[in-house]
């Protein structure tokens, strides 16, 4: 049984490895994104426009609190839950937090391809992404480095995760 938080910057892979993990340690796999879309009934992008990002920052760490109840699960956090309502501090108390890291020019090329979902970036130009989330990953890395443990580009493999598991048996 394991209590897993990823966290890191938009496009690294969270919820791709939350998916992949979770099946592999067979317990219950959850993207907050998706939870804070089911609960409001709206997109990201909706409820970025209509009720703007403080109300769904609220809604983030809210929901995020929900699991400190469950016992077992790989939980794919957004971009920005550990840099709000002390949620980093909080991960690091309820479960092993993993950050997951890649190169400013992976993270690029995989958002350009996927703007439409992340209001932060839908209106930018390629050019403007590059230095918004160069920008970005100044501004959070400070938050990121809290995590129990970095896992950066080919580090980020099952190998790495069944290490860190034996470690917190
Ligand atoms: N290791 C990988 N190899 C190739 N493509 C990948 C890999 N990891 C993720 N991707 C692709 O990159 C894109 C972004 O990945 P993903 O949605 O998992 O990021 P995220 O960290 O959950 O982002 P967000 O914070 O915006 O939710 C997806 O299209 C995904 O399929
Ligand atoms: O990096 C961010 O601030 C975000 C990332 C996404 O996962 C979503 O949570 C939302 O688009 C905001
Ligand atoms: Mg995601």
């Amino acid at each position: 049984m394991a209590k897993i938080f990823l966290i890191g910057m938009m496009g690294v892979g969270k919820s791709h490895w939350a998916e992949k993990w979770a099946r592999k340690l067979k317990t219950g796999h959850y993207d907050l994104d998706n939870l804070i879309e089911n609960l409001e009934e709206k997109t990201i992008p909706e409820i970025f426009a209509e009720d703007g990002e403080n109300y769904f920052r609220n809604t983030e760490a809210k929901i995020l609190r929900w699991f400190g109840e469950k016992k077992s699960f790989v939980l794919a956090t957004g971009g920005g839950a550990a840099c709000f309502e002390k949620n980093m501090e909080w991960m690091n108390r309820n479960g092993i937090t993993i950050w997951l890291d890649e190169p400013l020019g992976i993270l690029v090329g995989r958002l350009k391809l996927g703007k439409e979902n992340r209001p932060l970036i839908k209106n930018l130009s390629d050019r403007e992404l590059h230095s918004f989330i160069e920008n970005k990953l100044l501004e959070r890395e400070s938050f990121y480095r809290q995590a129990q443990y970095h896992l950066s580009g080919s580090e980020i493999s099952n190998k790495s995760l069944e290490k860190i598991l034996q470690e917190n048996e």
